[in-house]
């Protein structure tokens, strides 16, 4: 849970650090916005993915299931500053399979922290794992990170991709290429 009055102090703090007046008209509630904003994009600190996984269907069919194209908004947790971008998934059910939403409230679970794309990655396919028990799972992100884009080296455009294979993915070069396919 995010601690309201710690942010707005530690807010006014970083605006009186930057040279601004936190007592002037524009910023006079931007401690408080500030305060709820970061409950929203830590929100997945709260959330527990395990939850979201828990409710399975019984499957017949145990061929590759792929949910594509999942937008997220994260938050590096070097700058503080957003990367986005798109999630995909692939899974290969054992006997199980899970709301296709599911997946995505999975996402938010990981994306609402300050994160690292490569961490968060991992814990998405993680979680599938140990909560699904498939055969295998990929997870793909790719990410537009602005301390690369806005600061520092700018570069924008440039994007960041992350890859992790579990189960049945690993070392498999021809199941991996179906995702790359699927994914397009
Ligand atoms: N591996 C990884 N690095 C990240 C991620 N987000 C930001 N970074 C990098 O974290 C690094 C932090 O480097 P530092 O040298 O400690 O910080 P800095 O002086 O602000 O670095 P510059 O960005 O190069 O100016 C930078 O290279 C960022 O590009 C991420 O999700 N994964
Ligand atoms: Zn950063």
């Amino acid at each position: 849970m995010v601690d309201h009055k710690k942010v707005e102090q530690a807010i006014r703090l970083l605006l009186e650090g930057i040279g601004e007046d936190p007592d002037r008209e524009g910023l006079a509630e931007t401690p408080d916005r500030i305060a709820r904003m970061y409950e929203e994009i830590c929100g997945g600190m709260n959330e527990d993915a395990a939850e979201h996984l828990k409710k399975t269907f019984t499957a017949e069919n145990n061929e590759m299931v792929v949910e594509k194209d999942i937008t997220f908004y994260s938050m590096c947790e070097h700058h503080m500053l957003p990367f986005y971008g798109k999630v995909h998934i692939a899974y290969i059910p054992d006997g199980k399979v899970v709301g296709l939403s599911k997946l995505a409230r999975t996402v938010e679970v990981f994306a609402r922290r300050l994160q690292l794309q490569e961490q968060m990655t991992a814990q998405i396919a993680d979680a599938l794992m140990e909560n699904l028990h498939p055969k295998g799972v990929m997870v793909l992100a790719e990410a537009e990170h602005m301390c690369m884009t806005m600061r520092g080296i700018k570069k924008p455009g440039s994007k960041t991709v992350s890859v992790v294979t579990r189960g049945a993915f690993e070392e498999n070069e021809k199941l991996q290429n179906m995702f790359f396919r699927m994914i397009g």
